[in-house]
C-alpha cells in the first residue's frame, strides 16, 4: 500500500493550491484526479481579478491570459448600458481572462515542483477511517489500489463526495445549485471587447448571462439559472440568449460547457478528524457572482498550511484542523456571507425595476458622484428596491 502524509482529491485549482501549499510546508503529498487532462474540460467563463492572483502570490503570465480586462457592462433586460470603465468609476480592480486548461495545469506543475506527487486519471472511489488516518479505495486505468493518508484534503469540486463519505454534511441543497451552460464562441460582436458583459432579469431567472471576451470576437458566452426559479434548462436559455443578443447573433460555437455553481455559501463544519474540505466542495464560491477560482484557492492554500502544522505537530484531530475552518470563516466566509445578502436582494428586482435603475444610472459619472447622491437617485427611480435593499442589512 502506498503511505502519504496528505492526500489531496481532484487538481483543480483549489486541490493543486492545497498540495502546493502542504508540500511547501514539508509533507509528502499526493494530488490525485479522475481527469486525463488536467483543466479539461473547463467548465468556467475563466474569469480573475488581478488582485486576487496577486494575494495568493501567482505572476500573470501570458502562457495563461487570454484577455486582460478593462471595464464592466451591465446590462439591463430592455437592453438599457450601464458601464462601468475607467474613465466613468476607479476600478477596485481590473481583471483577466484565463485560459484555464493551461492555468490549471500550471497550478498542478507548481504543486509538482514544490514536491507533491501528482497521478492522473486516478478515481477516488470510497475510504475509510484508521486509527491514525484513512485507507483510501482508488482506481487509475482499470487497476484497482490503496493510498493511506494521514490528512485527506476534499478538493473534488461542486459534486463533491469525499468529505461526504467521512460524515461531513456539505452536500449542496438543490435550490443553492446554480445551472450554467457556456458556449466559447468566435465571430462575436461585442460592443467593446476588453470589457465583460453582464445581463440581468429573466433572461436567465435567479442567475445571470454573461460575455467574457477572449479575443477580437472569441469569448465566453454564458449563463447560470436556478431551478427553482424556471422550468427550462440552463442550455435551453443560453440558445435563446445566444439568438436574441446582437453580440452573438452571427456567433458560432466551437465549445459547450455545461457545469453546477454551488452558490449557496460555505457549509457549517470544513473539518472532521483527518480531513479537510476545500474549493467548489467547501462552497467557497462568491454567491453574486458564481466565481470560485480565489476564492477556492484562498480556501485551500489556508488548508494546505493548516495541513503542513499539523502533520509536524503530530496532530490531525478535527480540533487541530478547525484552525483551517475558522482562517476560512475570516477571510473568505464573512465576504460571502456579504454577497448572499446582496444576491437575495438581486433576485427580488422585477425586469421593470432593473430597466428603470439602469435608465437612471446610464450616464452617471460615478467619479463624480456621492453615496448620498446615488441612493437618492435610487430613491427617485424605485423607492419599492430600496425598501428591499434597507431591509437587508
Ligand atoms: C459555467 C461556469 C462558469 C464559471 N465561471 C467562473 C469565472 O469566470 N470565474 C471564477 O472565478 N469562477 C467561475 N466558475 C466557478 C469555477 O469554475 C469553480 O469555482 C472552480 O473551478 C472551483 O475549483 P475547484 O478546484 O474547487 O473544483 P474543480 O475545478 O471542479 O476541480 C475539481 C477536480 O476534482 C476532480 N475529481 C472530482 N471527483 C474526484 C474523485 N472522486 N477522484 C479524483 N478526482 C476527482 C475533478 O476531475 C476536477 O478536476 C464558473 C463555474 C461554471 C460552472
Amino acid at each position: 500500500m502506498i503511505r502519504t502524509d496528505v492526500l489531496v482529491i481532484g487538481a483543480g485549482p483549489a486541490g493543486s493550491t492545497a498540495a502546493k501549499h502542504a508540500a511547501l510546508g514539508g509533507c509528502d503529498v499526493i494530488l490525485v484526479d479522475k481527469k486525463s487532462e488536467i483543466g479539461a474540460p473547463k467548465r468556467c467563463a475563466e474569469g480573475v481579478s488581478m488582485g486576487g492572483l496577486e494575494s495568493l502570490g501567482i505572476k500573470p503570465n501570458p502562457q495563461w491570459i487570454t484577455r486582460k480586462i478593462e471595464g464592466v457592462r451591465l446590462v439591463s433586460p430592455n437592453g438599457t448600458s450601464v458601464w462601468l470603465t475607467s474613465e466613468k468609476v476607479e476600478l477596485p480592480e481590473a481583471g483577466y481572462i484565463l485560459e484555464r486548461k493551461v492555468f490549471d495545469k500550471h497550478l498542478a506543475m507548481d504543486a509538482a515542483r514544490a514536491g507533491s506527487r501528482i497521478m492522473i486519471k486516478t478515481l477516488a472511489r470510497g475510504l475509510q477511517r484508521v486509527d491514525d488516518g484513512y485507507i483510501v479505495d482508488l482506481e487509475t486505468m482499470g487497476e484497482e489500489f490503496q493510498i493511506k493518508a494521514r490528512i485527506i484534503i476534499a478538493a473534488d469540486g461542486p459534486e463533491s463526495r469525499v468529505a461526504r463519505w467521512a460524515g461531513l454534511k456539505t452536500a449542496t441543497k438543490p435550490k443553492d445549485m446554480e445551472s450554467a451552460a457556456q458556449f466559447e464562441m468566435v465571430g462575436v460582436e461585442m460592443e467593446d471587447n476588453h470589457c465583460i458583459e453582464f445581463y440581468f432579469g429573466s433572461v436567465a431567472p435567479g442567475g445571470y448571462a454573461w460575455i467574457f471576451p477572449k479575443g477580437d470576437d472569441i469569448a465566453n458566452v454564458g449563463l447560470g439559472v436556478l431551478s427553482t426559479r424556471t422550468n427550462k434548462s440552463a442550455y435551453e436559455h443560453l440558445l435563446e440568449f445566444v439568438e436574441d443578443c446582437p453580440a452573438t447573433r452571427n456567433a458560432q460555437p466551437v465549445e459547450l460547457n455545461i457545469g453546477g455553481d454551488p452558490v449557496g455559501g460555505m457549509p457549517k463544519k470544513l473539518v472532521t478528524d483527518g480531513l479537510m474540505v476545500v474549493g467548489d466542495a467547501a462552497g467557497q464560491v462568491n454567491p453574486l457572482t458564481g466565481g470560485g477560482i480565489i476564492s477556492g484557492m484562498t480556501g485551500s492554500m489556508l488548508a494546505g498550511r493548516v495541513a503542513a502544522k499539523a502533520m509536524k505537530d503530530n496532530d490531525t484531530s478535527k480540533e487541530r484542523l478547525s484552525e483551517y475552518e475558522k482562517l476560512a470563516y475570516e477571510s473568505i466566509g464573512k465576504d460571502i456571507n456579504r454577497y448572499l445578502k446582496v444576491k437575495d436582494y438581486m433576485l427580488s428586482l422585477s425586469d421593470d425595476e432593473l430597466d428603470s435603475i439602469a435608465e437612471a444610472f446610464k450616464d452617471v459619472e460615478f467619479e463624480k458622484i456621492s453615496t448620498t447622491e446615488l441612493v437618492k437617485k435610487l430613491v427617485k427611480v424605485s423607492p419599492r428596491a430600496l425598501l428591499k435593499l434597507g431591509r437587508l442589512f
